[in-house]
């Protein structure tokens, strides 16, 4: 319940005075129902059903003492004029209060959806590797309109409670011992009905991890389904999927059952205080037939409202889960913040380099309590315009190297310095501002090319486009797709092979103008050909940017300035190409040795 009310606290704060008149219009409507059950006894006594004197019941009095002495038509037609006024007023007030429980509702979700969105961009890169991408998924798309519900329900909740509230006034006042021993019955039925509220949340707890699974599940399986197919793994993952898809059905199967068996306490225990009731107005209390009326027909409408807010409390209960979801979230979001991004979006020049990246007695761990580090007593200087290349087998942390040096990581020991100053936060946002990444796994956005190159370059011309693709010996093959940069290029850029999206993705980082330009293994999928044209490329970039290049095929690397070989989270060897390739005992000479005998 405290999580509940963290967001009921949320929402006052987001909505602030429109809550209030959100409140102050339910009350208003309570009232008006009030007043105009109120009237039902004099429109009854004068239509003759029972014999009445209206002046016993509060309110009534005043409207009907003036009219003594009237015509009982016109007394009948005054009565029914202010009957159908009060219907009126409540319905616009009724109208007018849905639209607004409504805007306040969907205002606080974009509220709550951009708040996390926002949030989520503000996190460092450890968070992103430690959570599952699905688990956020599952949050933005299932969580948040649980708890948009929850909110839903409970803004409802309020309004039966108020309802309830105001009319159970008006009914003490016209008998105050037989609303009371109504009350108690009801009290003595929210007690025993609380271990459905318990049970509620059990089965909302399971829906949380059940769709959970689900969206992990399908996240998992749509990107591999090449290996699902491929491999003939169909029946092991529709095995899962169907074993997931009874248990889910099971979930809500269960919790329609549990409501519908305290619905049916509920309207087997209303039966039971109906005769109750009348049997104490009658022999013990002795309330007069007017009043009886009255709150018969108050408490007719009240016992659903008892009934609603029970089930209302169960539907809270199983979103408890979700907003625990957000909340826990929230935490770890605050805990990954690297800075605001309206700051991030006020660094708007890039880090200038003049000398360079430079590493001192830095290690790095994944995880802390773990005792391997990626990456250990690293001293190592990037000089700036001049070509750096990373080598070393695979696992000994090239990667791991180059998300320190661009900030994404932060050293457990040591530090990073950009022309000897400390790498802090803002001027890490700078820094990135200057570089260009292009990772081992070139990703495209489900778009047209000219929006993927955009996204990069959101003023960049046709003509630099076209620049860039010639750069990267990506113009032959975009002219000859069916819309030339009007192409799509399909979910994550399925609709390329692997060399072309490797280039387009060079493109784009070219098109970024950067003075420091990454390529973790960015050309691992091109032919010799393609290759040696981005050779030629890189090679009149050089002097112009620092160029970090991460390659398994040495060949590529030929012209590189200084080479740093890492071995076990370890600089074993650093020089110029020549030099270490001359050091036949070194790491270096071994790598090329494999590959010079691969080859052959
Ligand atoms: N997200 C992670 N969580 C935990 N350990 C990781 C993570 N990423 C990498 N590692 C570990 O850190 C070490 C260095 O990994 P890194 O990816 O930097 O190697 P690499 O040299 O780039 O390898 P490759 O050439 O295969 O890409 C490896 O032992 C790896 O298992």
């Amino acid at each position: 319940m405290a999580q509940i009310l963290i967001f009921v606290k949320k929402l006052h704060e987001f909505a602030g005075f429109k809550l209030h008149i959100n409140l102050a219009g339910m009350i208003v409507i309570s009232l008006l129902e009030g007043a105009g059950i109120f009237l039902l006894a004099p429109m009854l006594s004068m239509i003759g059903l029972f014999d009445s004197n209206s002046e016993v019941i509060p309110i009534v009095s005043w409207i009907v003492e003036p009219l003594n002495g009237w015509p009982d038509g016109i007394k009948l037609s005054v009565i029914l004029g202010i009957f159908i006024s009060l219907l009126v007023f409540q319905a616009l007030l009724q109208r007018y209060q849905t639209n607004l429980n409504e805007g306040i509702e969907q205002g606080f979700i974009r509220h709550l959806r951009l708040g996390i969105y926002e949030a989520l961009l503000q996190s460092d890169w450890s968070f992103f590797l430690k959570k599952r991408k699905s688990d956020l998924i599952h949050i933005m798309t299932s969580e948040l309109p649980r708890v948009s519900y929850g909110i839903y329900q409970s803004l409802r909740l309020m309004t039966t409670f108020l309802f309830t509230f105001v009319q159970i006034g008006f009914a003490l006042w016209l008998s105050a011992p037989l609303t009371a021993s109504v009350l108690i019955c009801g009290l003595a039925l929210a007690v025993y009905s609380r271990k459905f509220i318990r049970k509620s949340k059990t089965i909302g707890d399971q829906t949380t991890s059940l769709s959970q699974s689900y969206i992990a599940g399908m996240t998992d399986h749509f990107n591999g389904i090449k290996d699902i197919k491929s491999n003939m793994m169909e029946r092991q993952h529709m095995t899962w999927f169907r074993s997931l898809c009874y248990r889910m059905e099971h979930n809500f199967v269960q919790f329609t059952r549990l409501q519908s068996v305290s619905q049916y306490n509920y309207k087997v225990a209303s039966g039971l205080l109906v005769a109750l009731f009348v049997f104490l107005s009658f022999i013990v209390f002795h309330v007069q037939a007017e009043k009886l009326v009255i709150i018969i027909i108050i408490f007719s409408r009240l016992w659903p409202k008892f009934s609603m807010l029970q089930s209302g409390w169960e539907q809270i209960a199983t979103t408890i889960p979700a907003f625990k979801s957000l909340l826990d979230l929230e935490k770890e979001y605050a805990a990954a913040k690297e800075m605001n991004l309206q700051d991030i979006y006020n660094i708007e020049n890039p880090l200038r380099i003049n000398q360079g990246i430079e590493c001192r007695n830095v290690y790095y761990r994944y995880e802390t309590n773990h005792s391997a580090y990626a990456l250990q007593d690293i001293n190592l200087h990037i000089p700036a315009n001049r070509m750096t290349a990373i080598v070393g087998k695979s696992g000994a942390g090239k990667s791991t190297l180059i998300d320190l040096l661009i900030g994404l990581v932060k050293p457990e020991k040591g530090e990073v310095f950009v022309d000897g100053n400390p790498l802090t936060i803002a001027s890490m946002f700078s820094l990135r501002r200057a570089i260009s990444y292009v990772s081992q796994d070139p990703f495209l956005f489900h778009a047209s090319l000219r929006e993927n190159l955009q996204i990069a370059a959101p003023h960049a011309s046709e003509k630099q486009m076209w620049e860039a693709l010639r750069f990267t010996a990506s113009d032959d093959f975009v002219k000859k797709l069916p819309q030339g940069l009007d192409t799509d290029m399909g979910d994550r850029g399925l609709r390329l092979s692997g060399g072309e999206r490797q280039r387009i993705v060079l493109a784009r980082a070219i098109l970024r103008k950067p003075s420091i330009l990454v390529l973790d293994e960015a050309t691992s999928a091109l032919d010799s050909e393609n290759e040696a044209k981005i050779q030629e490329a890189l090679e009149l970039l050089k002097g112009t940017m620092t160029i970090i290049v991460i390659a398994h095929r040495l060949s590529t690397i030929r012209n590189a300035d200084q080479v740093v070989v890492l071995n076990g989270g370890r600089v074993i060897q650093q020089g110029g190409y020549q030099q270490l390739s001359l050091e036949r005992d070194g790491m270096f000479g071994q790598l090329l040795d494999y590959q010079a005998r691969a080859k052959r």
